[in-house]
């Protein structure tokens, strides 16, 4: 049985008991409980102290001289902590549990965290209008934008910072691993359209990795900003060009003479239609011995079940907060919204980095 077939299983069958089945479903009703003490957990200190006291554990009395929180506050955190399983008690005495060491250390769980928190919590209010009306009605909880991409550098700091943290996560793992497959002397790409290329971070890595290429950036106005920024600090000005639009508007044409297009993360920011919208400009852009590049992560396509639920949830920012009728996709949905457009998967790379899988494009013979 292949990996992906194994993935699906945990998906077909409903594998636990009666009384695991109802413990689950208080995970779920307390959610947002559970979530708000964990995360205070590990921002005030407490979890890092009972791990700090390793076997010999801390008290009550301990820890709050230890964080100078309310003995109160510190007791209510403690014991819901314990039906959470973060921490374990005994003799008095509080030690972390394998669960707490994650949300301490792991780094998939932070950038998790604090992306739920800073970005999507309190827009997570309006799920149900957003389901309903197919508009991201949790965005104006920051502004009045149409998607938070417009309204991207815009966002308090503290929010573009998880936002930006939780983006390049996924694609800083996947980056370093995909270059050879795109600069390689069979493809032989000198000039690259990066479209959605947001602050430049594979520009930059392209323009490193090969010093014989040119990039063009496409994206909306804000995010270029950002962008142009980097790349002049760094001396790329002669390397790396920038080319604003908001690609929603399907009447402005992509610009031509590339050798590939390269999107990375950047469909799944659009409906099944909007993305045939654009694969269909991408088609009139290049060549026909040009290449489109994909770069994605697809819940069916996931080695492990973690994996595959941290896609499936972020959907549903994408559904109340980003822009009301996109997803991370199942990878047969995007592909018939790819190919609709005249492209062939001509190479499927799968488990890049993190949770990624690279399409190269061709359009399909006449
Ligand atoms: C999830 S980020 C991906 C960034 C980068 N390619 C990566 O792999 O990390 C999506 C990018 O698409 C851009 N984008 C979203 N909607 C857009 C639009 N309507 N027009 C142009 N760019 C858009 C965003 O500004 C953002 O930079």
């Amino acid at each position: 049985m292949n990996l992906i077939n194994l993935l699906m299983q945990f998906f077909s069958t409903d594998k636990k008991s009666a009384l695991e089945a109802k413990n689950m479903a208080q995970f779920i009703a307390f959610g947002p409980v559970i979530f708000q003490v964990a995360r205070i957990m590990r921002n005030s200190g407490i979890l890092h102290e009972i791990e700090a006291s390793g076997k010999e554990g801390l008290t009550i009395e301990d820890i709050v001289e230890k964080v100078q929180l309310p003995h109160y506050g510190v007791r209510i955190l403690l014991e819901s902590s314990l039906g959470i399983g973060l921490i374990v008690i005994n003799d008095n005495k509080y030690r972390i549990t394998k669960t707490g060491h994650f949300i301490l250390h792991d780094a998939l769980t932070n950038v998790n965290m604090d992306f739920i928190h800073d970005v999507n919590y309190n827009g997570l209010f309006y799920l149900d209008e957003s389901i309903k009306n197919g508009k991201p009605e949790g965005l104006k909880v920051f502004g009045n934008w149409q998607t938070i991409y417009e309204g991207l550098s815009q966002l308090p700091k503290h929010v573009q910072k998880s936002w930006f943290a939780f983006d390049h996560f996924f694609s800083d793992t996947a980056f370093p691993a995909v270059l050879p497959h795109i600069y390689n002397k069979k493809n032989n790409i000198k000039k690259l359209l990066d479209i959605g290329g947001n602050t430049g971070k594979w520009a930059i890595a392209s323009t490193k990795y090969n010093p014989g290429i040119s990039i063009t950036i496409m994206d909306l106005p804000g995010q270029l900003n950002i962008a142009k920024n980097r790349i002049e600090e760094l001396g790329l000005n002669d390397r790396v060009s920038f080319h604003p639009t908001n690609i929603l508007d399907a009447s402005q044409p992509f610009p031509k003479g590339f050798d590939a297009i390269w999107m990375s993360q950047f469909l799944d920011c659009f409906s099944e239609d909007e993305i045939t919208s654009i694969m269909q400009r991408c088609y009139d852009a290049i060549d026909d011995d040009g290449f489109v590049y994909i770069l994605e992560a697809y819940w069916d396509k996931q080695r492990f079940e973690a994996a595959a639920f941290c896609l499936q949830q972020t959907s549903v920012y994408f559904t109340a907060l980003a822009n009301g009728n996109s997803q991370m996709y199942h990878s047969e949905i995007f592909k018939a919204a790819v190919l609709r457009a005249g492209f062939e998967i001509v190479e499927e790379t799968n488990n890049i980095g993190l949770s990624h899988t690279l399409w190269k494009l061709k359009k399909v013979n006449k």
